[in-house]
């Protein structure tokens, strides 16, 4: 499908609230299904991912009754999964498959696990060698790199393991199957990365230590269900804090969205720009994450250097700064981030070709970006590649372009954030 984005001198002004947060939409429903009794869930994230999250654990045997973004989830333990008769389709979503990996790597029975044609490219091995380690038998294409998998379930024992990636997944997946696992499970952290996955265990009535990078779970722990409100997802905000950046006239407060320091990365960069913003942290959503209230309004911004240990803060904003970059003054430069290569695209590749497409001068690094500023960009034909962030990034570049842009595949955008047209048509001008 082709979507034609036309638009003359628009300005986005307005208050909305973004759709639940991905990560902690797909969390809630994992510890749900494996906790006592029920939980409930409000302000679930209703994209395709989280939905196939929910679709795998129904194959599980577990009861969902999902009605838009209220959730509930009738828990049957980690004990009273079942096998299924299914293959367990993740589609597009990294996220489940490698924290399904974990959760499910102990279980008294056998499964499979499969895709769509991005996930089938994505790297498995940094999460199949720790738990191989800790005893889970798990086959797949390319010595269990690369999806469908197999996981014949096994009795698992702690490890104690260094992450050679900075991977909030990676290190979910471990401590996932630590819960299971005979003894202690230690991740040592990298760099720090968003840290939901230790939240949730406290909130489901868990115990977790975290001395730092140091983050150690026990095996045989028990869950209880309860509620969770997620908070709205910084990761698609983003979209409109660039935008309110970036598009002369316009002024866009974004309400209850979650304000996790692990997750703010986008927040420090709009500053280091010299973005005009106002962020207040309003309250606990009850599951120890932080949320507010952010406005943006149009300014002239700055180029900057990103790198280092904030990159695991922002990794699934860089396609959206990389499109602020270029209406910087000066030129900003993105490093040390060559976990881009491996998202649902190559994202390096991805914004360097489908924005120059609209005009911009980006040089694709190693392990990075290099953006020129103050460009001016002109309309086209573009391709999300599948990916929906890729997608939502092209889509805010229209509003800037002199000329309408054609974006192709834009029907991925529903992976994490179905609702985004519609948000946006109520915010133009
Ligand atoms: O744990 C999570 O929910 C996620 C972790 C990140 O992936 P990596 O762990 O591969 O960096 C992020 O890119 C993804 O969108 C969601
Ligand atoms: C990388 C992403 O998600 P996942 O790894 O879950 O596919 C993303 O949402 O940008």
């Amino acid at each position: 499908m082709v979507k034609r984005l036309e638009f003359t001198h628009p300005s986005l002004k307005g208050k909305l609230e973004v759709p639940g947060d991905k990560s902690i939409s797909h969390r809630a429903v994992m510890f749900g299904s494996v906790a006592e009794g029920e939980t409930t869930i409000s302000h679930f994230l209703e994209g395709e991912d989280c939905l196939s999250t929910i679709d795998c654990f129904r194959k599980l045997g577990v009861n969902i009754e999902q009605n838009g973004t209220d959730v509930k989830v009738f828990g049957k333990g980690f004990t009273g999964l079942s096998a299924p008769s299914e293959v367990l389709d993740v589609g597009n979503s990294g996220t489940s498959i490698r924290l399904l990996l974990g959760l499910l790597a102990g279980v008294p029975f056998d499964l499979t696990f499969t895709g769509d044609e991005s996930i089938a490219k994505r790297p498995m091995k940094r999460v199949v060698a720790p738990l191989r380690q800790m005893g889970a038998q798990i086959n797949g294409r390319d010595d269990g790199n690369l999806i469908p998998l197999t996981v014949k379930g096994s009795a698992l024992t702690g490890i104690e393991y260094e992450l050679p990636v900075a991977s909030a997944q990676v290190k979910s997946a471990i401590l996932l199957a630590g819960l299971q696992a005979d003894g202690e499970t230690t991740v040592i952290e990298k760099e720090r990365t968003r840290d939901h996955t230790e939240k949730m265990i406290q909130s489901f009535g868990g115990h977790i230590s975290v001395d730092g990078l140091r983050i150690t779970v026990r095996g045989g722990q028990s869950f209880k269900g309860g509620h969770i409100t997620v908070p709205g997802d910084i990761s698609s905000a983003a979209f409109w804090l660039a935008a309110g950046a970036i598009v002369p006239g316009s002024e866009i407060t974004i309400e209850n969205v979650g304000l996790n320091p692990t997750r703010t990365g986008i927040i420090d960069v709009l500053r280091e720009m010299g973005a005009d913003m106002d962020v207040f942290v309003d309250e606990k959503a009850g599951l120890g994450e932080e949320v507010g209230t952010i406005t943006i309004r149009y300014s002239k911004l700055r180029g900057t250097i990103i790198g280092g240990d904030i990159i695991p803060r922002l990794i699934d904003e860089i396609p959206i700064i990389a499109l602020m970059a270029t209406q910087a003054k000066g030129q900003t430069i993105i490093k040390n981030a060559e976990e881009l290569k491996v998202k649902e695209t190559n994202r390096i590749d991805a914004i360097a070709t489908q924005l120059g497409r609209l005009g911009a001068m980006i040089t694709p690094t190693d392990d990075g970006l290099i953006i020129e500023g103050e460009q001016s960009l002109h309309g086209g034909k573009v391709d999300s590649l599948t990916d929906h962030r890729i997608g939502m990034t092209l889509s805010i570049a229209s509003l800037l372009s002199d000329g309408p842009v054609e974006l192709e595949n834009e029907s991925a955008i529903s992976v994490s954030y179905p609702s985004f047209f519609d948000d946006l048509e109520r915010l133009i001008n």
